[in-house]
């Protein structure tokens, strides 16, 4: 029977074990040599504090391992050292993919799949082929864990097909766009007569032009609904009046022949009376054949008369309808101002700038992104129509247009605002970036002079620029630029201010 010691003898012995053999005076080592001579299993006390000091400094990356860390954390409270084991070794696992990992972390198969579930759409329904490798990919992602040599499989399947759909996407684009340009050609053809919509034609021929982008594509809808609405009135108007006119000629010919039934009964009448007369040899029977005559022809003359009357009265209402025709004609060529274009510089007028305004306000809204708009006012431009003419003084207004065209970018939206001024909106411009692009352009003017017959013209703006800001109206935001323009002309024209 093994002798029986008292423990401080035991602790006393646990200290010179612990000096003999130079261990550290931890309190793990002195439990150590303390069960040792008192022949106790040597139980190693479960390490709670820097298990959960481990714990506290992983930094977790997506779920799993977040899954696994609420594990360790149950395993160190239950002081199971086997849960502790079997916690961080799936932590571990859970980690980037390392070489020779057969799955995909499940977060970056949940990005893949929310990337490809929103890019494939893209590609339409068209190529059954390309649709199933496609689902099949989708199907991969959706399972987890997702092996990567199920992956493999499918990519490589999906990467086979990519290129054909891609290519058919392509031509399908294509095919529309030439299918649109023959379909703008051929309305064309039909007004080939009428300058209006040769200019709208022309424009719209343009636009179909690429690059091809979202802003192309509206102001082509556009411009094309201004063409189908002035020719669907013009046709409506012509239909009504050629109605008009066959009911006027009929009546005419009615008449016509009313006229001449008319004569004839009345050439009969003369004439047999005439025959009468001949065979009359005395006076009284003369007299009633002669009442005859007379009242025959009395009758044939008020008939005449009315029919002359019916008939200037139809020959009014063709006038009346000629001149109506000819003024709707005017009205018509009229109607480019009631369309969304300026006919004389054909960059947008104010519908045409209200709509875009909108359409860009709801766009950086949805974005988020920064909307700059300029208005820019021609300087001395009075003194310029005086000194060279009117009509140079329009063609300063083109010249402008082009090359504020020429320089903007193709999301820049250009329009005409009042007789020499005009607003440009510039999407995904701050107000500094707005700010250079105006100085940019008039810098391009003193390069790109303005030709009056030989005249050299320099022409110089004053413009403001505003930046949109946070719930602001297009039409506050318009205000401010008008002021700032109006600053930079009092402060000696030809300058660009912010505001
Ligand atoms: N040729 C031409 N002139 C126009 C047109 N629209 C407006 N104008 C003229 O532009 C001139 C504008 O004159 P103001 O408003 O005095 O401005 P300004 O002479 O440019 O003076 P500042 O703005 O102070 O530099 C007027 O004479 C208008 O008749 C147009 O379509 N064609």
């Amino acid at each position: 029977m093994p002798e029986q010691r008292n423990p401080s003898e035991i602790a006393r012995e646990a200290l010179k074990r612990l000096a003999e053999r130079h261990l550290a005076p931890t309190p793990a080592n002195y439990q150590a040599c303390y069960n040792e001579i008192a022949n106790l299993p040597n139980v190693m006390p479960f390490p709670e504090p820097p298990l959960r000091q481990l714990a506290a400094g992983l930094c977790p990356r997506g779920e799993v391992q977040i899954a696994q860390l609420s594990r360790l954390d149950a395993a160190i409270s239950g002081r199971s050292w086997q849960g502790v084991q079997d916690a961080l070794q799936a932590y571990i696992a859970a980690a980037a993919p390392s070489q020779g990992a057969t799955q995909l972390p499940h977060e970056v198969s949940t990005a893949l799949l929310q990337l490809f579930e929103a890019v494939f759409p893209a590609f339409g329904r068209d190529d059954l082929h390309f649709c199933a490798a496609v689902d099949e990919l989708l199907a991969a992602l959706r399972v987890t864990p997702c092996e990567f040599s199920r992956l493999e499989v499918v990519l490589r399947n999906l990467a086979g097909l990519a290129p054909y759909a891609v290519a058919e996407q392509a031509e399908i684009r294509e095919a529309l766009l030439k299918l649109l340009h023959l379909i703008i050609e051929n309305i064309g053809e039909l007004s080939l007569d009428d300058a209006w919509f040769k200019g709208q034609i022309d424009g719209l021929l343009a636009a179909v032009e690429p690059p091809l982008t979202l802003r192309h594509l509206d102001e082509m809808e556009r411009r094309l609904r201004d063409v189908m609405d002035k020719q669907s009135r013009a046709r409506a108007r012509s239909v009504e009046a050629q109605e008009e006119m066959r009911k006027m000629l009929s009546a005419f010919i009615e008449r016509l022949s009313t006229m001449n039934e008319s004569s004839s009964a009345f050439q009969g009448k003369i004439e047999a009376s005439a025959r009468q007369i001949e065979m009359v040899s005395r006076l009284e029977d003369l007299a009633p054949l002669l009442k005859d005559v007379v009242s025959a022809t009395q009758t044939m003359a008020e008939e005449t008369a009315s029919s002359r009357e019916q008939l200037r009265a139809l020959q009014d209402r063709v006038l009346a309808t000629e001149a109506e025709l000819v003024q709707l004609h005017r009205e018509l060529d009229s109607a480019s101002s009631l369309a969304r274009h300026d006919p004389l510089t054909d960059t947008l007028n104010r519908k045409g700038l209200d709509e875009a305004l909108e359409r860009e306000i709801s766009a950086v809204r949805r974005r988020n992104t920064p909307l700059s708009l300029c208005l820019l006012d021609i300087d001395n431009f009075k003194r310029l129509n005086d000194r060279l003419g009117h009509e140079a003084g329009d063609n300063a207004l083109i010249h402008l247009a082009n090359v504020a065209r020429a320089c903007m970018r193709p999301t820049d939206t250009l329009a005409r605002y009042g007789g020499e001024e005009f607003i440009i909106l510039m999407p995904d411009t701050t107000l500094e970036q707005g700010v250079e692009a105006m100085v940019r352009l008039q810098r391009e003017l003193t390069k790109a002079f303005f030709l009056s017959g030989r005249d050299k013209v320099l022409i110089t703006f004053s413009a403001g620029v505003a930046q949109l800001v946070n719930e602001e109206r297009g039409s506050d935001a318009i205000r401010r630029a008008d002021q700032a323009m109006y600053l930079a002309k009092r402060a000696g024209k030809n300058r660009v201010f912010g505001a």
